[in-house]
């Protein structure tokens, strides 16, 4: 039996009675020496979200999440956001129907610019299925968004999306050849062969899904060339990460960082903090906190289960709250699950967690894509 975890949390609720048992089972992990739960902490499976977690040999691959190196990318558009009308809106959605799409492309992209992964069954899974996701949003709460500068009026794209069909892959695939189970979870140690391998694989994929994000950048930047003759100004790009592992220094002692949900905010570190498709999303910059693990929210966090949200929320309702906000009228019962009022108040999330970084901007949504189920 080894010492708990240090703990500390910025929720500005108190814990439900699930997350302080999930909790205290993370503190007494093998080798974890640090816990921490962010703003938008809320309860999942094994690991919560919005959880970091800091071991020194000893890697998790659950307290990562599936979906690894998903993260948020955001750019300034040379537009006027009020420029974007219900006419601009219907061909921007038609544009992007055909460019984006939610699960997969027709054809396969080139792979050479991939390196091998650690697996035959790994690669035959990137060469089947994952060679057709890159450029695609996902389901859920992956999202592409037009908002609006609250200060400037400047119009900004954001993109939220991960590793698709191949992060959940290389998870399993390691979590199946793990070395060791703490109160429950698999382990892997990071200075054997095996754990090396999980450790090129995340490294692997966490490029995939940053080239899936710059790729759906580049089909916005031939969109809103074409119809509107606008550019994306890519020297200002925000990209970052928030489901990944990384060895840093935390007071002088290198560290295992697990992320899962949660942006790195190393002091003047750049980082994004989506709301919902109805609420204010920021750019914030690191204030460089290490009693945070350097760690802030990447979003608000439910409120409630997709689930609850389906049972609990009418069309009508998810209609009200988003108004101002063109969206596909289609989707609009499929959205209920992504409803505003199924996240947490961005603004208290913002609030409680404000001495980890600076707001630099403060944006409004114009314009949502995104997959339902
Ligand atoms: N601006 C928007 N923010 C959104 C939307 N849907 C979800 N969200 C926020 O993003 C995080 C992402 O969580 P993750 O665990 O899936 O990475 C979530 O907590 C929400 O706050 C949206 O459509 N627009
Ligand atoms: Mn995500």
């Amino acid at each position: 039996m080894h010492d708990q975890a240090s703990y500390r949390h910025w929720l500005s609720e108190k814990l439900g009675e699930k997350l302080t048992t999930q909790v205290k089972r993370l503190r007494l992990m093998k080798d974890v020496k640090h816990v921490r739960l962010m703003a938008d902490a809320h309860l999942a499976e094994n690991v919560c979200v919005g959880c970091v977690l800091a071991t020194t040999k000893l890697i998790y691959p659950t307290a990562i999440g599936g979906d690894i190196g998903c993260g948020m990318l955001a750019a300034p558009i040379a537009m006027c956001a009020d420029d974007i009308q219900e006419k601009e809106a219907a061909a921007i959605f038609k544009r992007l129907s055909q460019s984006v799409p939610i699960i997969q492309h027709k054809n396969h992209s080139d792979l050479s610019i991939f390196g091998e992964l650690s697996s035959e069954l790994l690669q035959k899974e990137f060469i089947r299925n994952g060679s057709r996701q890159i450029g695609t949003l996902g389901q859920g709460n992956h999202f592409l968004e037009l908002q609006r500068c609250k200060l400037s009026g400047q119009l900004w794209l954001m993109i939220h999306t991960g590793s698709r069909c191949m992060g959940p892959a290389i998870r399993d695939f390691h979590l199946n050849h793990g070395h060791g189970r703490s109160h429950g979870l698999t382990y892997l140690d990071s200075g054997t062969e095996g754990g090396e391998a999980f450790l090129q694989d995340m490294q692997w994929v966490r490029r995939y899904a940053s080239v899936n994000r710059l790729t759906i950048l580049a089909q916005c930047e031939a969109l809103f060339h074409e119809i509107f003759q606008a550019g994306i100004d890519k020297s200002q790009l925000i990209h970052c990460d928030h489901n990944h592992c990384e060895q840093e220094d935390i007071n002088g002692q290198s560290l295992w960082l697990h992320r899962k949900g949660a942006c790195s905010v190393r002091a003047n570190e750049q980082a994004l903090i989506p709301g919902s498709m109805g609420s204010d999303s920021f750019h914030v910059v690191g204030a460089g906190s290490a009693d945070s693990l350097f760690s802030c929210s990447h979003g608000a966090g439910r409120t409630m289960s997709r689930s609850q949200a389906r049972r609990s929320i009418t069309p009508e309702r998810l209609k009200k709250q988003l108004s101002g906000v063109f969206y596909q009228a289609e989707k609009l019962t499929g959205l209920t699950e992504e409803a505003p009022e199924s996240y947490k108040r961005i603004g208290q999330v913002i609030k409680s967690q404000k001495n980890l970084f600076k707001v630099k901007r403060q944006l409004e949504p114009i314009l949502s894509y995104k997959g339902t189920t």
